[in-house]
């Protein structure tokens, strides 16, 4: 605060504690507006960081702010300067301790409907931030009631929104709706420079919501950024859940882990006489090789804007599936006769997988985990018993967790 007029200084601080943030009923030093107060004679300039709050509902408080500030006696004439914060002590998507991304295999299934819930359940007990990288259809704005524009630090780094706590970045926080129209190299260009640079306060959780489908920019996003796990959303209709049966199958096939799947409109709940009814009259579904972490209904309550922290019961237990999915997603299981070589230096490598393989009999099955792609042990089992690597049927290797593959076999 300015060192000038400390008495004035001091009760206009009094009169501007009588301003609140209107989404958040807390005072405007509170919710962190209030960056700085000059006083300069008989005027005063308040200094304030509005970025959290969307166009008009900023407007609302610079306008109660003058007014407060003019009130007071002694005042001649008051001014609110907005300005952006720094980017300082902000992270960017390497920080969060978890990342989650929420994809579907078709549009319209709730992804996003997911995503939001899923970010305020979470945002209970974490520090969440959402990132809406659907690039056509940027529906997470609307579906928190937040808008843009996106506001740049000091640095120049955008900065989320922030609402009730969540901060939330998406390309429809843009001014102007440019991303509708945007296509292909220059639409990706945008997210990914949002998604590498945008200035976090919020560092524990980080959904993200994926276009629909499995098109280059999902598998990309996916495979760049340090994703823990993905959610799948589906309806139990039986061509959806086909579908989300091959996005699954490819998700693993391109090493990234599937924490489990959402069934949304799982059936309707009669608002007149509370009888449950189903939605979909597909018969029986195919399975989904992934456990099924919630089942929502279709419910009013999922499209009216949630609360972070204050979420209905079956999204807050979804919350609580995704939280536990994740404790274990970095984990890989190792079968007990598994060859387990992670952490261990060259030398020891292969003096562990030399030991077991040679003291396999001729079919038994062989195991390795490692914390590297073992794809070359291939060739040196084939040297350890003088076979071809053709002879290895089967021989696989997949990657368990980002940071885990596992080798199947058999001795040949
Ligand atoms: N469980 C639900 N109960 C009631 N309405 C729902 C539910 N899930 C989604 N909706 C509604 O369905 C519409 C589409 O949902 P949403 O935008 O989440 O789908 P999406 O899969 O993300 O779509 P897109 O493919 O456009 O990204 C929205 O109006 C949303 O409010």
């Amino acid at each position: 605060m300015s060192e000038q007029s400390p008495p004035l200084a001091d009760r206009v601080e009094a009169q501007l504690r009588s301003v609140r943030d209107p989404k958040a009923e807390l005072s405007v030093f509170q919710a962190g507006f209030v960056e700085d107060i000059a006083v300069d004679g008989r005027d005063v300039t308040v200094e304030a960081d509005l970025t959290a709050l969307n166009g008009e509902t900023a407007t609302g408080v610079v306008r109660a702010m003058l007014q407060a500030v003019n009130d007071v006696d002694g005042v001649e004439s008051a001014h609110v300067e907005r300005v952006s914060p720094s980017s300082e002590g902000r992270s960017t998507v390497a920080a969060f301790d978890h990342v989650v991304a929420v994809a579907s295999a078709k549009g319209g299934v709730g992804k996003s409907t997911v995503a939001t819930t899923l970010a305020a359940a979470l945002a209970g007990d974490h520090d969440v931030a959402l990132f809406d990288a659907d690039i056509h259809g940027p529906n997470v704005p609307g579906l928190l009631d937040i808008s843009g524009p996106i506001h740049s630090s000091e640095e120049g780094d955008p900065l989320p929104v922030r609402t009730d706590g969540l901060e939330v970045m998406s390309v429809g926080l843009m001014e102007d709706g440019a991303p509708l129209a945007w296509r292909g190299a220059m639409a990706h260009d945008a997210v990914d420079d949002l998604f590498t640079n945008t200035a976090w306060r919020n560092d524990d959780v980080l959904v993200l919501d994926l276009p629909p489908g499995t098109g280059d920019v999902v598998l990309t996003t996916l495979q760049e950024a340090p994703v823990d796990g993905v959610v799948v959303v589906t309806t139990p209709f039986h061509a959806s859940v086909s579908d989300t049966g091959r996005t699954v199958e490819l998700f693993r096939d391109n090493d990234v882990p599937v924490l489990g799947a959402v069934v949304n409109m799982a059936e309707y709940v009669c608002d007149c006489c509370g009888e449950p009814n189903d939605l979909f009259d597909g018969g029986a579904l195919p399975e989904l090789d992934a456990p099924v972490l919630a089942e929502l209904p279709f419910s009013r309550r999922l499209q009216a804007t949630p609360t972070p922290g204050d979420v209905p019961s079956v999204v807050a237990e979804l919350g609580a599936e995704v939280t536990a999915a994740l404790e274990t997603a970095g984990e890989v299981s190792v079968p007990e006769h598994a060859v387990d070589i992670r952490g261990l230096p060259p030398e020891e490598r292969k003096r562990r997988v030399r030991t077991r393989f040679t003291g396999l009999e001729r079919g038994a099955a062989f195991v390795v985990v490692s914390d590297r792609d073992p794809t070359p042990v291939g060739a040196f089992l084939g040297r350890l018993v003088d076979e071809p690597r053709e002879a290895f049927d089967p021989f696989t290797v997949r990657r368990a967790t980002p940071s885990d593959w596992v080798l199947e076999t058999v001795r040949p």
